[in-house]
């Protein structure tokens, strides 16, 4: 059996803790004790140079504290203040190495229990998915892709896969932290099952689709660790501009030894460092790791996996959502519900036709035709059916956008969208009846999906498909207006249904009778105009389009191939968490805005606290630039970089948790970080170093 002992439910409980819940609002801890202390023991770890020399702007500080110990230890500078400054360019060094270690840590926890929920999978092995007694039990370790297993009952599946067999309902738990049972099945949009989830009822045969090692779960504990995480282009645009000004300060202070020593004035070397140093954006530098990681934390806790950073970045600026209808705007589950035959069409013709070409289709919509056709035979009008010896199915594909039987006797039955069947009968050389359009008028309208049932040359009726609208879905849409976004209903459906369920939903625009490639299609034109296109889905036909998308939003229950092509799964199957990527990726922009605007303001003030001091023995009149009144050079100097160290921890909560997210305008929301954060960062460190200076002077300054 491939059972495992503990429970997947106790173990949600804890991912469910550690998960930061900002998508709910509420404000969880930032971090445990355990975790404190393993993000402090980091701090130290990531010293080492293969790990400081990654933050150019920290490298510096790095090396500077360095120099600063030799400086002292060659009696080149008083001892007291050589090794205070010293000390505190290394605190500067390990607290932004805390921030990062932070960040990386609240991952940490939730990697564990997922490591936990993989542990000791193992797998019943079938060579063909109806030879289900020839079972043999293998760890889940030795499987490899297009292996077939078959989960019962009670049993985890043991990696990621495809049903080909059967349905099941499954305890998604412990990847989605939700445990109300999802339903998959083979041959629909919801055919993907994950390993590590559990089979609550039912048998399935699953088909292997990832090795172990690169499945969801493995995915997504590198992603809570943060392993291998990519810089998002923002990120390294901005960590251009830091490198930038580090370089350009350096040189500054590097040549000021020199500019001096044509006026006949020495400078402290050790002053120079401190001035360096309080120059260059330390606080920003070493924050932007840790918004990085938090803002794939953030998106975790809205239960999204996103393949990127960048994916999450991209979301904060989308013009344009695309969504396909069926499945995603409306429930999906197309049930068939009214027969419509054509005058002059027996009833129970139409009722044979369509159940001959539905009773191999595994879709939602063939079963239901064939459950609907059975009900009225069970009334007694028709004679039990069942597959003919020597028919050949017709399966159903989103290109052809039709489906069938061709049967022994010549008899060529077809099923499907309209305008699909009426082009395959005049191709036939048969007569369309204009009260066909009528029937499916009235079908469309209502917002159902009308079929229409050919024989040959013979249009023959209309099956009534309907499907409903998800609850609530008008508002989300609004809200996305309210934002400026776009939505456009994509769907392979005809124009009247798609106008009716449009209606109904409140998207903005839509399209009908699209093919996969006219999704495509669609997406690049928005492209080729300079937006940024989102697009969720879930059907295998979604999957170039979601490929193409710049953020492009799988549903956990959807096929793997739609989920391969996507750069986020959203777990809980919800389109409309689109919402929320979005104010994850916003808040993450804005975050990283705030707070380098925050440190670069700040860095003017430490100048001015620092400057008077370096040349104050030298040249009495610059004792004017003092605005600060501070009480002496040295105090000046170690109470500018004991603000310049505290101020990264201090930050630390804001990083991860995020600026406060507004829905208002680009331009308006510039303005007012730019009077918090800019004319705060100016303003702050003044009062603060005045108050670490008077603090200095009345216990240890001198
Ligand atoms: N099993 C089937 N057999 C025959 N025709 C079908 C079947 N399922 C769907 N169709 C027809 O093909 C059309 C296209 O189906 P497809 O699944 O590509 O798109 P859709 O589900 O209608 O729209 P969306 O892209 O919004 O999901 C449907 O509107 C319907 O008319
Ligand atoms: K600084
Ligand atoms: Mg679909």
């Amino acid at each position: 059996m491939n059972g495992m002992e503990r429970k997947p439910e106790n173990f949600i409980m804890n991912v469910k803790t550690t998960l930061p819940q900002v998508a709910s609002g509420r404000q969880a801890v930032l971090l445990d004790a355990a975790g404190f202390k393993a993000a402090l023991r980091a701090s130290f770890f990531k010293l080492a140079p293969q790990h400081a020399f990654k933050n150019p702007v920290m490298a510096v500080v790095w090396f500077g504290t360095l120099w600063c110990a030799v400086l002292t230890l060659l009696g080149a500078t008083p001892d007291g203040m050589g090794w205070a400054v010293t000390a505190l360019l290394l605190v500067t060094v390990l607290f932004a190495n805390f921030a990062e270690a932070v960040a990386e840590a609240r991952g940490r926890g939730q990697a564990a229990s997922l490591r936990r929920v993989r542990q000791g999978l193992v797998a019943r092995r079938v060579d063909r998915a109806d030879a289900i007694s020839g079972a043999q039990n293998i760890p889940a370790a030795e499987l490899v892709t297009n292996d077939l297993v078959v989960v019962s009952a009670g049993e985890m599946v043991p990696v990621d896969g495809e049903i080909v067999h059967g349905l099941a309902t499954l305890n998604e738990s412990a990847v989605t932290g939700e445990s109300a049972p999802v339903l998959r099945e083979a041959g629909t949009d919801r055919s993907g099952v994950i390993g590590g989830t559990k089979v609550l009822s039912d048998e399935i045969v699953v088909r292997i689709t990832a090795l172990p090692g690169h499945s969801f779960l493995d995915r997504m504990i590198a992603l809570v660790e943060g392993a291998n995480r990519q810089k998002t282009p923002n990120e390294v645009a901005l960590g251009l501009l830091l490198l930038t000004m580090t370089a350009t300060f350096l040189i500054v202070v590097v040549s000021l030894p020199f500019i001096a020593s044509f006026v006949g004035i020495t400078l402290d070397p050790l002053l120079l460092v401190a001035l360096l140093v309080c120059l260059i954006p330390t606080t920003i530098g070493g924050l932007l790791p840790a918004i990085g990681i938090a803002g794939m934390n953030r998106a975790l806790a809205a239960n999204v996996l996103a393949k990127s950073g960048k994916a999450v970045e991209a979301a904060g600026d989308v013009d344009v959502l695309l969504l396909d209808k069926t499945g995603t705007i409306t429930h999906g589950d197309r049930q068939a519900t009214v027969l419509h035959a054509l005058a002059g069409v027996d009833l129970s013709t139409l009722r044979e036709a369509a159940l001959l070409a539905s009773l191999a289709d595994p879709t939602p919509e063939g079963k239901s035709i064939v459950k609907l056709a059975r009900r009225v035979n069970r009334e007694g009008t028709l004679a039990p059916l069942e597959e003919p010896v020597g028919a050949r199915f017709i399966a159903f594909s989103a290109a052809t956008r039709m489906s069938g039987v061709d049967l022994p006797d010549g008899r060529s039955i077809r099923k499907g969208a309209m305008d699909a069947i009426v082009r395959r009968v005049q191709e036939a050389g048969g007569n369309v009846p204009v009260e066909l359009q009528v029937r499916v008028e009235q079908v469309a309208r209502k917002g159902a999906t009308p079929l229409v049932i050919a024989d040959g040359r013979h249009v023959l009726g209309v099956v009534e498909l309907a499907d409903v609208v998800k609850h609530g879905i008008k508002e989300k849409f609004a809200q996305l207006r309210a934002m400026g976004i776009r939505t456009v209903m994509i769907t392979g459906d005809n124009p009247l249904t798609a106008a009716a369920i449009a209606a109904e939903a409140g998207v903005d625009d839509y399209i009908a009778e699209a093919r996969p490639e006219d999704k495509l299609a669609r997406i690049r034109a928005e492209q080729a105009g300079g937006r940024l296109v989102a697009m969720v889905g879930d059907g295998s036909n979604d999957a170039p389009a979601l490929a193409q998308a710049d953020v492009g939003l799988a549903m956990n229950s959807g096929t793997q191939a739609a989920k391969e092509a996507g750069n986020m799964v959203d777990l809980d199957s919800d389109p409309a968490k689109l919402l929320q990527v979005v104010e994850v990726g916003k808040q993450q922009l804005i975050t990283r805005g705030a707070l380098t605007t925050f440190s670069l303001a700040n860095d003017v003030s430490k100048y001015f606290a620092i400057l008077p001091a370096l040349f104050a023995g030298a040249i009495p009149s610059m004792a004017a630039l003092n605005v600060m009144q501070l009480s002496s050079p040295a105090n000046a100097v170690i109470a500018a970089l004991i603000f310049n160290a505290l101020i990264i921890p201090l930050l630390i909560p804001l990083a991860l948790r995020g600026v406060r997210f507004r829905p208002m305008g680009a331009t308006a929301l510039l303005r007012r970080n730019m009077l918090v954060y800019g004319l705060g960062g100016v303003i702050l460190p003044f009062p603060a170093i005045k108050l670490i200076d008077m603090l200095l002077a009345a216990t240890v300054g001198v």
